[in-house]
């Protein structure tokens, strides 16, 4: 329904509204069952107790595709990287990367619940079915799934099944996502700015924390007043900027020492991709190397690393997907799945080098 006045000074640049089915019905149609729900608890729980250095002993790694663009190769890769993680589990707390939702920094594709048929259509209601049947796949494999939540109305359909949430570089500073984070049910990552700035994530981990009412919409999708508790398990994600890479000694030393300041556990996520791969896949795999390294060498506080990986190395342009690389990244180039598999075993191997400083 459009809300025009008979003055006509409402709604003059909105093109179209269309109704929306409420979260319940799609929840209704796509339940998670009791199998599913406890990798989701599960998952909750080791990634929790890794970020908070309960357990200090373990590296939690969210590994996946930049973006789900296909659901049959998500699940390809769900199914290989399900049995790495059960493979490494002494070592690698691992959480797949099924991210949904992509910030832009101007314009561009914005992800499967927003155009699921890769064409302009925007066939979201089509889209948070497809979006809630990944990530059903995904944990009927065993693995916990990570996502980055972005619009403010979309949890509701999907947040029961994920593990592990994270709020982007381009939006730790919002208000709406700070509330967002504070009732959600997972740890969440808020990322440093896109200059750099830790200051703005710091600062949402910590608003987070607090209780908040805000508006949102309940489960029937009715404009409602939500109140949230805060969420205790925010935490921050390094992954560069502008102004260069953030990954190094001295970086994530300073980053650490701000958190104690704050009075927060001094662990810390790197991602290996973006700012501090300058979004070259190629560059991403030494990153991860470079951090493994120190690792192995003792050096504490990573909690975590973020990759960004796929079936096959690098991007294509998003298009239908009939014309598309099978496999292939339509968002940031990421690395292929020899590579990921062999980095996995090195940082498993890197963990074990640094239980013996
Ligand atoms: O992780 C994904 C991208 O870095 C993010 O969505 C921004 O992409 P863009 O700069 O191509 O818009
Ligand atoms: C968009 C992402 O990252 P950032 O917010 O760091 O750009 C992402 O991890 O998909």
């Amino acid at each position: 329904m459009r809300t025009t006045t008979p003055l006509a000074t409402g709604d003059l640049r909105i093109t179209g509204i269309r109704p929306l089915d409420p979260p319940a019905a799609v929840l209704g149609e796509l339940p998670l069952d009791e199998a599913r729900a406890g990798v989701v608890r599960e998952g909750r729980r080791q990634a929790a107790d890794i970020l908070t250095g309960a357990d200090d002993d373990r590296l939690l790694v969210l590994v996946g595709p930049c973006s789900v663009h296909d659901p049959a190769a998500a699940l390809d890769y769900a199914r290989r990287l399900a049995a790495v993680a059960a493979e490494l589990r002494d070592e690698l707390c691992i959480v797949m990367r099924v991210y949904f939702e992509k910030p832009r920094t101007t314009l561009g594709w914005k992800g499967l619940i927003n155009d699921p048929h890769l064409d302009g259509s925007h066939d979201v209601s089509h889209g948070l079915r497809l979006a809630r049947g990944v990530l059903l796949d995904v944990l009927a494999t065993g693995l916990p799934a990570g996502c980055e939540f972005l619009e403010p109305v979309s949890p509701q359909y999907i947040a029961d099944t994920v593990s592990w949430g994270a709020i982007g570089a381009r939006t730790p500073e919002s208000q709406v996502h700070r509330q967002l984070a504070s009732g959600l049910s997972m740890p969440v990552g808020f990322k440093n700015a896109m200059d750099g700035d830790v200051r703005p994530a710091l600062d949402g981990c910590r608003a987070a924390a607090g209780e908040h009412t805000f508006m949102g919409v309940d489960g029937s999708g009715s404009a409602s007043i939500v109140s949230t508790a805060g969420n205790p398990d925010c935490h921050l994600i390094l992954r560069g900027g502008r102004s260069g890479p953030n990954h190094g000694p001295a970086p994530v030393r300073s980053a650490l020492d701000a958190l104690a300041a704050a009075g927060m556990p001094e662990r810390l996520v790197i991602d290996a991709s973006h700012g501090n791969s300058g979004k070259d896949h190629l560059r991403q795999a030494e990153v991860v190397r470079e951090v493994a390294a120190r690792i192995a060498g003792g050096e504490r506080g990573i909690a975590g690393l973020m990759i960004e990986s796929f079936l096959e190395p690098g991007r294509q342009e998003p298009g239908p997907l009939a014309t598309l690389d099978y496999g292939r990244s339509v968002t940031d180039a990421c690395i292929g799945w020899p590579e990921t598999d062999a980095l996995l075993h090195e940082l498993a191997a890197a963990v074990r080098g640094g239980r013996s400083r």
